[in-house]
């Protein structure tokens, strides 16, 4: 069977207009996972997706995952997981495709240039929340279904997609969903598939590690409500003190975390890592640039890069409770959370993780002797995933590169959390590759999110040739 290249590619250019049409829609639909008063916004993305995929004749299902708890002890359902399934050739390899829908929070008075939730092409870049993160990938992954099915071309393998709506918060509800589905839907796939990441420059990736992600809440409480600062202050001990007298304590100007048994843990830098960071291409200076800073940690690439990928690090992300409107109210807030994450990578482990930043918070909060509450809980604790580089998906991924970009790859790993990627690994055993499309300056999470028509549409023909390449895997 000879592979049709160039008949996949030029169909795809050719409805190039209609791919970006279907992203400004999806775009358009605000499934924030991290904002309940988005569910309903979240429920119907989950359903345009599933109605996507039933068009394409897929055999698809709507996946009930259960219930979410909320601060309050209130339950909200989770969003459904969709499920498709297109092909089921024994003597073909199984794919599973994996991405996620929902989005990161975004309001134009964050200093968007655009409305974050209306697509808008500028030249060639395509601005708008979840863009790159995650819905362009996870239509170029349809699209590319849909230009084989097009073409009356064979898959080279059987498709399945497993969508969620809850990974920008952790992936809750996904890990036992992939349990109770491990000897039924999972049970034929070979490989699974993630594009949820994006390259390191302008030269395409293969991603084949990325770090997990433990997020916790300090909250401290004092009085029983919000006091006037000129009436109380100086009597009470105030709360957001106490905070930020802990927050201080878990790393320090330099970057260096001081919970003790943290750096402990993390597994040694091999002269080889050492070997392969300084051979792959990253502008230090560019880097600058694009986020705005004369400055950073450290100077040299290799420490750049390792601190990005390789190394724990703790973000303070922000405090609830805490005034942080416009203007000047003197208020002794009464109770305060704050909320910071310690990135994970090899040899780390959330649960004793849990437990060093637990007790090291509540000993440094009793050297205060204050008599306000503290309470520390661990809201994601998610893993760090490491891929064999060895196996032939990568080498399949680097003839797809080559096919498409007429480059070598860069092997690289990603600095952020796919929360959900080590328990595919550890369940399903199957192996699983990352295959990023997103360009090195997406600006996921942050104002001006993007996906450039380039990666969008070139990143659709890295797909249908991989689909290829992964077909002409031997089969055991
Ligand atoms: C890399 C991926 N696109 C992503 O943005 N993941 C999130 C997942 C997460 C981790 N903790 C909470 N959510 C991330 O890395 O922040
Ligand atoms: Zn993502
Ligand atoms: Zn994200």
């Amino acid at each position: 069977l000879t592979f049709q290249f160039d008949e996949l590619t030029k169909y795809i250019d050719s409805h190039q207009e209609e791919y970006v049409q279907t992203l400004r829609e999806w775009v358009a639909v605000e499934s924030d996972s991290s904002n309940v008063l988005k569910r309903p916004d979240l429920d119907r993305m989950m359903n345009i997706t599933a109605e996507k995929l039933k068009a394409m004749g897929g055999n698809v299902e709507m996946v009930d995952i259960g219930l979410q708890e909320l601060p309050s002890g209130a339950t909200i359902p989770l969003p459904k997981v969709v499920t498709a399934q297109f092909g089921s050739d024994a003597t073909k390899h199984t794919v599973c495709v994996y991405g996620h829908v929902d989005v990161q929070p975004a309001k134009i008075e964050d200093g968007w240039a655009t409305e974050p939730y209306n697509l808008t092409d500028i030249n060639g870049n395509l601005y708008g929340r979840g863009a790159s993160d995650n819905k362009a990938p996870v239509l170029a992954w349809i699209h590319t279904v849909q230009a084989y099915q097009a073409l009356d071309i064979e898959l080279p393998v059987n498709v399945k997609f497993v969508i969620e709506g809850m990974e920008e918060t952790g992936s809750n509800g996904l890990d036992a969903m992939i349990l109770s589905h491990n000897d039924t839907f999972f049970a034929d796939v070979d490989y699974i598939m993630i594009s949820d990441c994006g390259w390191l420059s302008r030269r395409p990736a293969l991603t084949y590690g990325t770090r997990g992600n433990c997020y916790f809440f300090a909250e401290v409480e004092g009085p029983t409500q919000d006091l006037h600062s000129g009436v109380y202050g100086g009597t009470v001990i105030e709360p957001m003190t106490d905070l930020i007298g802990i927050l201080d304590t878990l790393i320090s100007p330099g970057g260096k975390i001081l919970i003790p048994g943290i750096l402990e843990a993390v597994a040694p830098l091999s002269d080889e890592e050492w070997t392969m960071y300084q051979d792959i291409e990253f502008d230090v200076e560019n880097y600058k640039k694009k986020i705005g800073v004369d400055h950073l940690m450290y100077s040299n690439k290799v420490d750049l890069l390792a601190h990005r990928w390789r190394y724990p690090t703790v973000t303070i992300h922000g405090i609830e409770g805490a005034f942080s409107a416009p203007g000047t109210k003197t208020v002794i807030p009464a109770k305060v959370i704050g909320k910071f994450s310690i990135r994970q990578v090899p040899n780390m482990d959330p649960a004793v993780v849990e437990k060093q930043v637990t007790d090291y918070l509540h000993s440094m909060f009793g050297r205060r002797k204050s008599p306000n509450k503290l309470k520390v809980t661990m809201v994601i604790g998610a893993k760090p995933w490491l891929a064999d580089t060895q196996h032939p998906l990568y080498e399949a991924g680097q003839e797809a590169v080559r096919k498409v970009f007429k480059v070598d790859p860069d092997m690289i790993r990603e600095g952020g959390t796919i929360p959900i990627a080590k328990t595919f690994q550890d369940v399903t055993r199957k192996s699983i590759i990352m295959l990023p499309i997103g360009g090195f300056d997406d600006g996921l999470h942050s104002q001006n999110e993007k996906m450039s028509r380039y990666n969008y549409i070139e990143g659709t023909k890295l797909f249908v040739a991989y689909l290829h390449e992964v077909g002409q895997i031997k089969r055991n």
